[in-house]
This record gives C-alpha cells, structure tokens and sequence, in this order.
C-alpha cells in the first residue's frame, strides 16, 4: 500500500537528507522507524504525507503517486493519511470535540455524521468524558490521544506518527502505544519514527532504521539497535 521507489531529498540549502531509498509497506503493517538523530527519519515520513516532496523518485500510497499529483488535490489524498506529532498540534482555541470535529467539517460532513463519528473516536480514545474541555485543560497524554482522534476520524488507511511519544512520561507513552496498536488491530497502518528503545525492544514490530539517509536496517521484529 506505501511503495517508495528510489526516492531521493535534497533540501534547497543542499542537505542531502534521503540518499536512495526503496520500500514496501503492506495494508495492516505496524512499523517504527528509528535511526540516529539527523539520519533522515522525519523527512522520510514527511515525504509520506507529502509535507515534504522527494528530489527524484516515486511514492505512490493506494495507488496515488504523491509525487505526481496536482497540488489541488492534496487534501483529498491527506484525507486518507492521518498524522501525529511530538508537539500535538491542537488548535488552542477549540475544546476537545471541536478539535476532531473540525478536520471533519473541513470535508463538509453533515452536522450529525460529525458528531457520531467524532464521540466514536473519542471513546476509542477514552475521552468522551473530555470532550467539552480545552487542550490547557486536560494532561499531555490526553492531547496526544485528542491527536490521534483528530488523525483517525476519516477512518485513514495510514497512520503516521512522528515521534508520538516524545514529549510524555514513560506511563503515559505506554497508554499512547496501546491506543496505537488497537488502532492497527482495526485495520489502519500504522509507521512511527521514534527514539524510544523501551518501546521499540518491548512491542516488537518491523524497523526499519535509516542511516544518512538510507535504510540500514529491515527487520521483521526488529530491535531498536542503538545506544538512545
Ligand atoms: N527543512 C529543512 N531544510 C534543510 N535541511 C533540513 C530540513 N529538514 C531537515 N533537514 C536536514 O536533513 C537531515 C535529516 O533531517 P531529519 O529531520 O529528517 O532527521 P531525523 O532523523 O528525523 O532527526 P531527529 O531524530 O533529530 O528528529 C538533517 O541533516 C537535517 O538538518
């Protein structure tokens, strides 16, 4: 379903950040990528999501060549790729339920498609009884599953995370993860760039780990391989 082919990043400064890169992701796979820090992990999954656009080569995710196609019709093919970060990304000003409503209304759903949706993906993430709160409100580990309800209410193939746990204690990253795989188990694919070896050693899944700029390392159940 994700099929990177000779994929290459240069940046304009001419940060060579991706060096040749061919993968193959399935429907249902879970995979971390992991590798040293500036190694080219979030521009991989950046160009995944068409944040970033390779130098040369082709990603084609369910048949869409992210490469290829028209700057209008982004939005249609992000509808289908669900996206978390480090940092959350709420919208301050939106309580919980608006939050996820929103990338809803963006697609002009109706009013009561939304709101059954949106209290479905809430309480797949344990948060109804949050839904009325505002993101200053409630902990780092609720943002980060008011993100993940955000990221999965137009029921996406893929889900990609970026160092999801980064900013949270272990406990809580623990609780993300397990939210993760319950949302694999239903379907969704799932690639996460990540720094935790805890994680990584303990929910074992395939890794893929990147080295300046290219795959060093494709395993099955892998581990995470170095030292941090
Ligand atoms: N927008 C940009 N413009 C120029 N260079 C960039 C840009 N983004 C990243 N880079 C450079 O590309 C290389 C790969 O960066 P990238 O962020 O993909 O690495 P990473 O593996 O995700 O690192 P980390 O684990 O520290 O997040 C680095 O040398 C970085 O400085």
């Amino acid at each position: 379903m994700i099929h990177m082919k000779d994929v290459w990043k240069t940046y304009p400064n001419g940060v060579m950040a991706i060096n040749g890169i061919n993968v193959d992701i399935d429907k249902g796979e879970f995979v971390y990528v992991v590798g040293p820090s500036g190694a080219g992990k979030s521009t991989f999954i950046k160009m995944m999501y068409r944040e970033e656009k390779p130098t040369r080569g082709d990603i084609i995710i369910n048949r869409n060549n992210l490469v290829k196609v028209k700057e209008r019709h982004i939005p249609y093919i992000r509808r289908n790729i669900g996206v978390i970060f480090q940092d959350f990304k709420l919208l301050p000003n939106l309580s919980v339920y608006e939050n996820v409503a929103f990338a809803m209304e963006v697609i002009e759903e109706s009013k009561s498609n939304i709101r059954r949706r949106v209290m479905k993906v809430l309480e797949i993430v344990r948060l109804k009884n949050k839904a009325r709160f505002f993101p200053h409100e409630i902990s780092g580990g609720e943002q980060q599953r008011v993100a993940i309800a955000r990221a999965i209410v137009n029921n996406p193939s893929v889900l990609i995370a970026d160092e999801p746990t980064g900013n949270l204690d272990p406990e809580t990253s623990w609780e993300i993860m397990h939210i993760l795989e319950e949302i694999n188990e239903r379907g969704t694919t799932i690639v996460m760039a990540t720094h935790n070896k805890e994680i990584v050693n303990t929910l074992r899944k395939r890794v893929i780990a990147i080295e300046d700029g290219r795959i060093a390392r494709d395993e099955v159940k892998g581990d995470y391989g170095y030292e941090r």
